[in-house]
């Protein structure tokens, strides 16, 4: 553990962070899952601040102290009381941008775990998750992305609680990511400051149901667990197609379909072990195109793993590394 600020010189931190998928429908900001899609973040000490951008999905990303990795990790040293002022950042990752798969969320996971090891781990996995859902303030896709499996978590504006599950073995996860970007931001603006007892009710039985059908494998209560009152009828006008896939995804097999996270991406669950979704892909991109939208479709498994991170004590080489490669490094099998 160091706490004179000393960092030796060489050593490098590497992060690699699950996407998430947050709410399921009716647990907004309170339910997400981490998906297997990576972000990776290598952090250095340096002379001067530089923040390397590898790929093309980081399109736009700041690449001066403004950057969120660079900013979050600075709040680790604060946290820690450490000083180091200039870092080389690596950056890469296969998360879309603002399309509701939780790169941010990433982003910071990542900075938080990358710069703690950096400085030889003196904050608690838990000071993480606590500093994690104070940056995002919603602390569904955070605690996903830094725990793995399917998380249930609350935050009251000063402390956060989380509980990770393991997500049912059968679940297999359609998303269909839309070319359009939307910002988290924007998706929250279209939301209603005050909402009816009956809605409330609503969504916190089904949120309970949906977290019990999930925790013991009711994959047949998914589609009935999965409706929400609270956010996708107002955002739903923001994603053309939504509302009829979301009602009709069912008859195409899916056992439910939500907005992921803020959107525009849409989920679908399904039971891998049953045929009757092998149209579901086929469904979704025709409704799509109707409406004018490309979207590109991912079938995934939930991911079982949250952040992991590696420290180098003296490395010299460049740090693009490609993501793969971290992968193998830190045994995250996607
Ligand atoms: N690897 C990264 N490094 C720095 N900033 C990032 C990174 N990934 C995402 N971001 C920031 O997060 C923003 C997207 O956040 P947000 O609108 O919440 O969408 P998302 O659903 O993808 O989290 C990006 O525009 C960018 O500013
Ligand atoms: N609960 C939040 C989740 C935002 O997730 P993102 O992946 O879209 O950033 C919300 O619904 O606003």
């Amino acid at each position: 553990m160091m706490h004179d600020g000393a960092v030796p010189g060489g050593r490098l931190a590497r992060a690699i962070v699950p996407a998430s998928t947050a709410n399921l429908g009716p647990g907004f900001d309170s339910l997400g899952m981490a998906l297997p899609l990576y972000s990776g973040v290598a952090m250095r000490e340096a002379d001067a601040t530089r923040i390397q951008l590898f790929g093309d999905n980081l399109e736009g990303v700041a690449q001066d102290k403004s950057n969120l990795v660079y900013e979050t990790a600075q709040a680790v040293f604060r946290k820690a009381g450490v000083s180091v002022p200039e870092l080389e950042i690596g950056l890469q990752s296969d998360i879309p941008l603002t399309r509701g798969l939780g790169s941010s969320a990433a982003a910071i996971v990542g900075a938080l775990v990358a710069a703690n090891g950096l400085i030889g781990n003196p904050l608690s996995n838990d000071d993480l998750f606590q500093m994690a859902s104070a940056l995002e303030r919603h602390p569904d896709n955070v605690g996903a992305a830094l725990f793995g499996g399917f998380v249930a978590a609350a935050w009251d504006g000063e402390r956060a609680g989380a509980v990770r599950l393991e997500p049912p073995a059968d679940l297999e996860v359609l998303v269909a990511i839309p070319e359009f970007e939307l910002p988290t931001r924007e998706a929250r603006n279209v939301l209603p400051r005050q909402v009816s007892m009956e809605d409330a009710v609503f969504n916190l039985s089904h949120s309970s149901l949906l977290t019990a059908a999930l925790a013991s494998g009711r994959l047949d209560l998914l589609a009935f667990a999965m409706r929400d009152r609270l956010h996708q009828p107002y955002r739903s006008p923001l994603v053309p197609g939504m509302a009829e896939i979301l009602r009709d995804a069912p008859d195409h097999g899916a056992l439910g379909a939500v907005l992921s996270g803020a959107g525009p991406t849409l989920l679908l669950l399904a039971d891998r072990t049953d045929a009757k979704h092998e149209g579901l892909e086929a469904y979704v991109e025709r409704v799509m195109a109707s409406e004018g939208v490309r979207v590109k479709m991912r079938r995934l498994s939930p991911c079982a793993h949250g952040a992991a991170c590696s420290v180098e004590e003296s490395f010299h080489g460049v740090m693009d590394a490609p993501l793969d490669a971290w992968k193998t490094q830190l045994e995250v099998k996607a």
